[in-house]
């Protein structure tokens, strides 16, 4: 196995990719007073099967106990430590127009450990506004934010033309990761991390499956009887 940086073993990309949905229930566990939990009962409550929960929680180094399965609390520190959410992340939204405006006005980043510290836009219109508590200011002002050493993800909402120049800037002043809504590919230097969302592509993808589903009820459907004119079969499609 691999050694990160901080001396501790390599998790794989789609292990990564369930630790919030492991912390977010255990999270509703502890809430309910839960202080164990069994792998298959902490697997039903995210959806995924239970061997499959075992194996990504073995990468953290966690097994349960036999019997009596995960500490709740034990294990949501755990995970919470691995996604680095023990210390609040610094968080700045550059693009302040529609998605700009409802993503600095929601309410779960800081239930989840991110702190929006700074909105920038370069809109003569939107600089200046009071948005959720934050004042709106321009792309000059991103140096005073954010702090090169001091880690701080940059959230990009604004037009895909424009989002490889302001992550550029992002980058220049010292952000290491960040999400981009723009539907465009970013060039990044090797130390810095890109998640990209894709919300057309999410519901692209949603429309295949539908798809494939109605294709595949449509093969199990019995084929019309012949002998019946097409005028009298009632409801079906021809
Ligand atoms: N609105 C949505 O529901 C939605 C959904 C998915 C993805 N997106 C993507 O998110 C991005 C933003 O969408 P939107 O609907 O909020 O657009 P918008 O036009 O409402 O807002 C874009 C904002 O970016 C600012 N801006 C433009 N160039 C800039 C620059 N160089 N520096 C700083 N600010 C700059 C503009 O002044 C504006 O306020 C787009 O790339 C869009 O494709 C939007």
């Amino acid at each position: 196995m691999d050694e990160d940086e901080v001396g501790t073993v390599d998790v794989p990309e789609a292990t990564v990719a369930r630790l919030p949905q492991y912390l977010r229930a255990l999270a509703e566990l502890a809430e309910a007073g839960l202080r164990t939990v069994s792998s298959e009962a902490l697997a039903e409550a995210v959806g995924v099967g239970s061997a499959k929960l075992r194996k990504d929680l073995s990468h953290l180094g966690s097994y349960g106990t036999r019997g009596v399965g995960y500490d709740v609390n034990g294990l949501h520190r755990q995970i919470a430590d691995r996604l680095g959410q023990t210390t609040p992340w610094n968080v700045v939204i550059v693009g302040i127009g529609n998605l700009g405006h409802a993503l600095a006005g929601y309410g779960g980043f800081a239930t989840r450990g991110f702190r929006v510290v700074g909105l920038f836009d370069d809109g003569p219109h939107v600089v200046g506004e009071l948005v959720n508590g934050l004042r709106v200011r321009p792309l000059a002002d991103l140096g005073t934010v954010v702090r090169p050493g001091e880690p701080t993800i940059g959230v990009l909402a604004v037009p895909a033309e424009h989002a490889q120049g302001v992550c550029d800037r992002l980058v220049a002043a010292g952000v290491t990761s960040v999400l981009n809504f723009a539907p465009t590919v970013l060039r990044v230097p090797a130390d810095v991390d890109v998640r990209k969302v894709d919300l057309a592509s999410e519901l692209q993808i949603l429309a295949f499956h539908a798809q494939r589903r109605a294709v595949r009820a449509a093969l199990r459907t019995p084929l019309p009887n012949p002998s019946v004119p097409v005028s009298d079969r009632v409801g079906e499609v021809v």
